[in-house]
């Protein structure tokens, strides 16, 4: 009798583990019954087993994927049990980028206004919503305005300055991530809040910790659970059920930015103070519904315009800039532009202390630009450095800070020259970091070179194998002004003082396991020094 029922009893469970392995696995055939070439995935963690262990970076985990795809134009992979399909070929990705962006104009971000009204942001919006607020904000990131705001930078850029004088005559070893954090703190503090940071001054205030903790690096743990929910959607459904069910409501990290806006537009308003910087242009949207867009017809600003003909029209009526859109969009400066920003001047610098004859030359351009403009460094003669460009366009390319472009299917799509269907909902990645480092495109990856953008050489590789900002209606809108920073950043320390290697320093660079963005493992060390001539 015992036997016969523990018999049963084993059956069950058998019965039980293959219906459950059949559940988990059911969505493993996906890109099989489609016909798309594919990595077979394994339970759990799909084809990014080294990822969900902190063992390789996003960046090297996709880099991993996009070489196993090798002779592909295209090929699916699963993040756990989600089924993504990984671009590999230029010209493809330049179709669903650009060409056929009407059926790829969304981001895979939820948007929950009433939790997170911060979450209204130009980066996480949909559809038209996106699109309305695109148009209205295009027009404040002009070359115009940013030749506007440029003193406001190179203010904080004395305060960085001032603060190191110190550290370089001791020539100690000194922590760029940190300083740059600082510098790129105080920026969006005097830009998009309208408010004095002094991350110098104060390195521990409210501002610099929330800068701190949003970066990628000193956030594993956000990290890992992030993961862990793109991987496993039924874990967020679970965390959100648990957090409905708590009885304590968490303080909303958002509060501290929306009081702060707010404030400081009541007391604009009310003492009738204007100030040059996006804030006030945010109020003026708010105020009057638009800001004059300048000169648009600028060669800069080319990567602003023609967004209306890819997007589709049919939900026409403007769009109030109600008080937490406006938050939600100095936020962003935050969300998309702080460590972004940041981590191209730091692994500059860490790249111009490792090949010293970079350096030289780059301060040689520096010295020359400012002699001719009676030691000034204007907007103008940031704009005319020809191997500072090729520097930073370099840096971008080795370490691109977004490694994955993300898209969203939105409307049914069959890839050109195929008979494959992209369904609506699933999630398309092309992998930038991946591209950026193919030898076809960029011979001898690791070597640091801004030869690669001098005249001759910067159409040798495809234009969609280089995509440190994106491409196509959703690509960075902070784009010059994340450049006009890192120019202003750079110029000013070289002009001043020099980097080297020092003990502390990592070469190479180990890149974090644990970050959402492309960052070092641990800080940046660097020794600064006076220059000596
Ligand atoms: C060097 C610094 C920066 C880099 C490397 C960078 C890179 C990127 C990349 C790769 C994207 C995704 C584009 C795509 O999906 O096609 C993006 C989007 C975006 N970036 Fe930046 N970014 C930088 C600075 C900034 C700054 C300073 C801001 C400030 C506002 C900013 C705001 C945004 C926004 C709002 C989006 C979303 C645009 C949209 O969806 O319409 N970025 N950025």
């Amino acid at each position: 009798m015992w036997a016969a029922v523990s018999v049963a009893v084993a059956v069950g469970i058998a019965t039980l583990l293959v219906v459950l392995y059949s559940i988990l696995t059911w969505n493993y055939s996906y890109w099989k019954k489609k016909g798309v070439p594919h990595i077979p995935p394994t339970l759990p963690n799909g084809n990014v087993k080294e990822l969900m262990q902190q063992k390789l970076p996003v960046s090297l985990m996709f880099e991993k994927l996009y070489k196993e795809l090798q002779g592909h134009r295209f090929g699916g992979v699963y993040r756990g049990f989600t089924p993504i399909l990984l671009l590999r070929e230029p010209e493809l990705i330049k179709h669903f980028l650009t060409k056929d962006f009407m059926h790829f104009h969304d981001r895979n971000q939820p948007v929950d206004e009433k939790k997170d009204p911060l979450g209204l942001n130009l980066f996480s919006l949909h559809g038209p919503l996106w699109r309305k607020l695109r148009m209205k904000l295009t027009p404040t990131f002009t070359s115009g305005k940013m030749k506007m705001m440029y003193s406001l930078i190179t203010d904080c850029a004395k305060e960085m300055v001032d603060f190191l004088d110190e550290p370089a005559n001791k020539g100690e070893s000194i922590d760029i991530k940190e300083l740059i954090g600082h510098f790129s703190t105080d920026i969006i503090g005097s830009c998009a809040f309208g408010t004095q940071f002094n991350s110098f001054k104060d390195p521990n205030s409210g501002f610099r910790m929330f800068g701190r903790s949003i970066s990628p690096s000193s956030n594993s743990d956000g990290h890992k659970h992030h993961i862990f929910q793109t991987c496993f959607p039924i874990l967020k459904i679970m965390s959100e059920f648990y957090s409905l069910l708590s009885l304590k409501k968490k303080p909303y990290f958002g509060d501290m930015f929306i009081k702060m806006v707010t404030d400081v537009i009541e007391y604009r308003e009310k003492n009738g103070i204007e100030r040059k910087d996006f804030l006030q242009m945010l109020i003026k949207l708010k105020n009057k519904g638009k800001v004059e867009s300048d000169e648009l017809a600028s060669k800069d600003d080319d990567h602003l315009k023609n967004l209306d003909k890819f997007v589709t029209k049919g939900h026409d009526g403007d769009l109030e800039m109600t008080d937490n859109l406006l938050v939600a969009q100095c936020f962003v400066f935050f969300l998309a532009g702080y460590e972004t920003s940041s981590s191209v001047v730091s692994f500059c610098l860490h790249e111009l202390a490792v090949n010293p004859e970079i350096q030289r030359r780059l301060r040689a351009e520096v010295d020359s630009a400012l002699e001719e403009n009676d030691g000034k460094l204007t907007y103008d003669v940031i704009q005319s450095m020809k191997y500072m460009d090729q520097t930073i366009y370099e840096t971008l390319r080795k370490y691109p800070s977004v490694s994955n472009l993300e898209r969203l299917c939105t409307k049914e799509y069959v890839i050109p020259h195929t008979d494959v269907t992209v369904e609506k909902g699933t999630l398309v990645m092309i992998p930038a970091y991946a591209l950026h480092h193919d030898p076809d495109y960029f011979p001898d990856p690791e070597k640091f070179d801004p030869e690669r953008f001098n005249q001759d050489n910067k159409n040798s590789f495809p234009q969609y194998a280089y995509l440190p900002f994106g491409e196509g209606p959703r690509i960075c809108i902070g784009m010059r002004f994340g450049l006009m920073q890192v120019k202003v950043g750079l110029a000013t320390l070289l002009s001043k003082y020099e980097f080297s290697i020092s003990e502390k320093s990592s070469v190479p660079l180990i890149l974090d396991p644990a970050a959402v963005l492309t960052a070092a493992k641990g800080s940046i060390w660097l020794k600064i020094s006076p220059r000596k001539s």
